[in-house]
């Protein structure tokens, strides 16, 4: 079984929260991916939230755009952490998104990530941090991760930043 699900929206959502399933692919991470929307498919969030936990997931990641109810109402029905990824919208360039996701009633979390594919990428590094607290082999690949990241950086001279 998966140990994280990736949820979104929309279809139109997967180029952004590709980001998040790269990432875990990355670190080792099994995960699922589906679209579930609040508003469009309200029954089948609430069954696949209530189930999430007994399924054997660990983590949530869910993304979407607009007036972004998803990830807070998969949190309503999990004990899961979840993550909320908010979408690039068209109209107002994702802000909306952030808002909808970030601004939580106390009592209900959902640790809320950058707008777009920056923030897709990070809830997958998250959700493969949640992972690693109980699983080795992700834990040593996060840790290679970064000394490599730390090392592309350090290895830059002034010669190859662009002019
Ligand atoms: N914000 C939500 C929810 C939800 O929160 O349940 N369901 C779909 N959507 C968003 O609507 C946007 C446009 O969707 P379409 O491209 O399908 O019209 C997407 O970014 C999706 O996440």
């Amino acid at each position: 079984m998966p140990k994280v699900a990736i949820v979104m929206g929309s279809n139109s959502d997967w180029p952004t929260m590709q980001q998040a399933a790269l990432m875990l692919e990355k670190l080792g991470v099994s995960y699922s991916a589906k679209v579930v929307s609040a508003h469009r498919t309200p029954n089948l969030l609430t069954e696949f939230a209530e189930q999430a936990a007994d399924a054997g997931y660990q983590v949530i990641i869910g993304g979407a755009g607009g007036a972004a109810h998803l990830p807070g109402m998969i949190a309503a029905h999990t004990y899961l952490p979840v993550f909320g990824v908010p979408v690039r919208s068209s109209q107002l360039n994702g802000i909306d998104s952030l808002l909808s996701i970030v601004q939580m009633p106390k009592g209900v979390a959902v640790g809320t990530l950058a707008i777009g594919e920056a923030g897709a990428a990070n809830a997958g590094l998250l959700a493969a941090q949640v992972v690693a607290l109980s699983d080795k082999t992700v834990r040593e690949a996060i840790i290679a991760f970064r000394t490599e990241q730390t090392a592309t950086v350090l290895a830059l001279d002034e010669l190859s930043l662009p002019q």
